[in-house]
Order: C-alpha cells, then structure tokens, then sequence
C-alpha cells in the first residue's frame, strides 16, 4: 500500500470539484460488477458524459506526470478514472474489483493495482474510511483532498458509510507491467535506492551505471507488455 501525496493541488482538487457539479450524476450499481453491485450504495459521474471524460483524461495525465506513482505501480494499462461520491449513509461493502475490464479502446486491462484519490477534505464528512484487508490486518484511510492511495485490487477493501457530510473521491484501476507485487515492491526499493544514491555527489559515476542498468535489465527480464 502506497500513500501519494498531494498528488493534485488544492488549487486542482477545487478546480475538479466545481467542474463535478455540472455534470450528470448515475446510481454506482449500473458500473459494479457482479456480486459487487449489491453491496454498492454510491452516486458516480457519468462515464459517457464528455465533460466527464476530459476530467477523466486530466487526471490520467496527472497520473503520469507524478514519478512516485509511475516508479511503484509500473503502469502499462490505466483505465480512465471514474469519480464517485457517498453521502447519507453511502457506502460500499467488503468486495474485490473485477478483474478484467475493458477500455473504451476495447483493450482489455487486468487490475493489479487500484487506487483512491482523495477529492473531499477529511473534515467534510463523517467517515467514509476506506478500509483494506492487508497480510497485516486491516487498513483504515482517509486522507487529505489532493492525496492518493494505492493498493492491490487483490484485496477485500470497503468504504465505510458516510454518516455525514459528502465524500468525492477518484478511483482508477492499473495493469502493471509486473504483476507480481514482491517483485514489484522491490524493483520501487531499488528504484528509490538508486535516485537516492544519484543525488550523493561521493558515488562512483559507474557503480551507479551499473545499478540503472540491473534496474532496466530486470524490467526487461519481467516486464509483461
Ligand atoms: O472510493 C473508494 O475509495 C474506493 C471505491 C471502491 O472500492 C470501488 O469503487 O471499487
Ligand atoms: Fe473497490
């Protein structure tokens, strides 16, 4: 699990949600999946809609742009954000996301990673946890308007009701190009490792080359494209 900092601006996140006023709002359970739809009690902005879209489109080069995310999740698919909202009791109950999902370009995407970004303040609204089943127990988040978090969409996650106020979050599904979350893991601590070194001005110019080149070599070796 990976908390991203502001990875929108408040300025950004302001900008997302007045624009979320003026589009059309559809009942969560027409876009869940399966067994997931009895337990979805949500509003979501209307995939269809245009002005939705370009949100969507926005925040996807958002995603792109923010090197953190990029470095842990090793995107190769992204689907296009959805933005939903839980109030008066709003919720959604233990599930896990489908596993296959298909682009509007027809491509298919497997969910690896999943991920929540954080559109309303915590101080807006009564909880609206997300909660995620991790090796180490239960996950409780709920951060601040801007920040993200993102986790294996093979876990049994929930949002809790929203007893008041409202909750505007994004959410996104990634196929990355390694699916395997230990590998995966540490190819990011390698990653961080070696930008941390190459900001240290006493390391050796080649053992840094090499290390680039282990990172690539092994992206090359495991990389599903
Ligand atoms: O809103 C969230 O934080 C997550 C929602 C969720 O789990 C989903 O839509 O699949
Ligand atoms: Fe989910």
């Amino acid at each position: 699990m990976h908390v991203l900092k502001q990875l929108l601006t408040k300025t950004e996140v302001a900008e997302f949600r007045q624009a979320l006023q003026h589009v059309p709002w559809l009942d969560g359970k027409g876009s869940a999946m399966g067994m997931a739809a009895a337990v979805k009690h949500n509003a979501q902005a209307d995939r269809d809609h245009h002005q939705v879209q370009q949100l969507a489109n926005r925040l996807l080069a958002k995603f792109g742009h923010n090197p953190s995310l990029m470095a842990a999740a090793l995107p190769h698919r992204i689907y296009p954000p959805c933005f939903n909202s839980y109030a008066a009791g709003g919720h959604y109950g233990w599930h896990v996301d489908a596993a296959i999902m298909r682009l509007p370009d027809q491509q298919i995407l497997r969910s690896d990673l999943s991920i929540t970004v954080f559109l309303s303040e915590p101080e807006d609204y009564q909880g609206g946890e997300l909660v995620i089943q991790t090796d180490f127990g239960e996950q409780s988040v709920k951060l601040a308007a801007g920040d993200a978090v993102l986790y294996s969409s093979a876990t049994l996650h929930q949002v809790m009701p929203v007893t008041a106020g409202q909750r505007v979050a994004a959410i996104s599904w990634l196929q990355s190009m390694i699916p395997g979350t230990a590998l995966r893991e540490t190819l990011y601590q390698l990653d961080l490792s070696i930008q941390a070194l190459a900001g240290h001005s006493g390391v050796e110019r080649a053992e840094l080359d090499r290390l680039h080149h282990i990172y690539h070599n092994l992206i090359r070796q495991h990389a599903q494209v």
